[in-house]
C-alpha cells in the first residue's frame, strides 16, 4: 500500500485507525475478525477484558483477558478501560495502553465490542480515527442456527442472545457501514475494501503533506 513517510524518519507514514466490528451475537464477528486478522500484519486484535467464563476454543490473554468481578472493577477504577459495558450479564471492557501503543505505532486496531463500547469510543478524542462497522445476518432463523452450530453456550444462553439480538440490531444506524454475512468469503472481501479505501484517507496520510511540498518544490 502506498505510505508517504520520510525515509529515515521516526513517523509512522499512517495514523492507525480503529476498526470496530459489532453484531448481535451469533452474525460472525469473532469468524470474520479471526480470518481478517491472520492475513493482515498491519491490524492488530484489541483483546478485551471480561468476566465472563472462557469457552472451551478461546485462550487466555488472545481472545479475552478473562478476569473476576473484582480484578475487572480494579480495572475500571483505575482507569485501565478505554470504554466498558455489561452484555447478557458479564462485564467487558478494553484496555487502555495497549491501543494506544499500536495506535500511536501505526497500527490499525480492530475492536470486536457492542454498540455501547462503540457509543463511547464515539464520545472520545479518538472519533475520528473510528471506523464502525455493523455486521448484520441474513435473517433471525439463521442467527439462532449458528448460535447452536457454534456448540459454545447451554441453551438458555443461546435463548438469551436470542432475546437481545433485535435490541442490538436496532442501533444499525449508528455505524458507517452496515454488511450483511450471508456468505463469509463476500462479507469478507467488503471488510477488506473498507480497510483498505479507510486507510487511504487523506488525513491518515501522515507524510502525505511534505511529500506534495517536496514534488513541488516548496520544502524549506
Ligand atoms: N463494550 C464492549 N463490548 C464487548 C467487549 N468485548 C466483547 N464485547 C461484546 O460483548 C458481546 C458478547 O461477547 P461474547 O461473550 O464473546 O459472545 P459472542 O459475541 O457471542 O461471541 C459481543 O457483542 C461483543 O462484541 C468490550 O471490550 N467492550
Ligand atoms: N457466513 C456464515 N455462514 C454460515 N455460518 C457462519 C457464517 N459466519 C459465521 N458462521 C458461523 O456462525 C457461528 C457464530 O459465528 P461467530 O463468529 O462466533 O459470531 P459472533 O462472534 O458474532 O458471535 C460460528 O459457528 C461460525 O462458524
Amino acid at each position: 500500500m502506498t505510505a508517504f513517510a520520510t525515509p529515515g524518519s521516526a513517523t509512522p507514514a499512517r495514523r492507525g485507525l480503529m476498526f470496530v466490528m459489532s453484531s448481535p451475537s451469533g452474525a460472525g464477528k469473532t469468524t470474520l475478525s479471526r480470518r481478517l486478522l491472520r492475513e493482515d500484519p498491519g491490524i492488530t486484535l484489541s483483546v478485551s477484558a471480561t468476566t465472563r467464563p472462557p469457552r472451551h476454543d478461546e485462550t487466555d490473554g488472545k481472545d479475552y483477558y478473562f478476569v473476576s468481578p473484582e480484578r475487572f472493577q480494579t480495572m475500571v477504577k483505575d482507569h485501565e478501560l478505554l470504554e466498558w459495558a455489561t452484555v447478557f450479564g458479564n462485564r467487558y471492557g478494553t484496555p487502555r495502553a495497549p491501543v494506544e501503543a499500536a495506535l500511536a505505532s501505526g497500527s490499525d486496531v480492530l475492536f470486536d465490542i457492542d454498540w455501547q463500547g462503540t457509543q463511547q469510543l464515539q464520545q472520545t478524542d479518538a472519533a475520528s480515527d473510528l471506523v464502525r462497522i455493523f455486521i448484520l445476518p441474513p435473517d433471525l432463523g439463521e442467527l439462532e442456527r449458528r448460535l447452536i452450530a457454534r456448540d459454545t453456550d447451554h441453551p438458555e444462553v443461546i435463548a438469551d442472545r436470542m432475546a437481545r439480538a433485535c435490541d442490538e440490531i436496532r442501533h444499525w444506524g449508528e455505524y458507517d457501514y452496515v454488511l450483511l454475512n450471508e456468505s463469509i468469503e463476500t462479507c469478507l472481501a467488503e471488510l477488506r475494501a473498507i480497510l483498505k479505501a479507510e486507510r487511504l484517507r487523506r488525513k491518515r496520510q501522515l507524510g502525505l503533506a511534505d511529500f506534495v511540498r517536496a514534488m513541488l518544490g516548496e520544502g524549506g
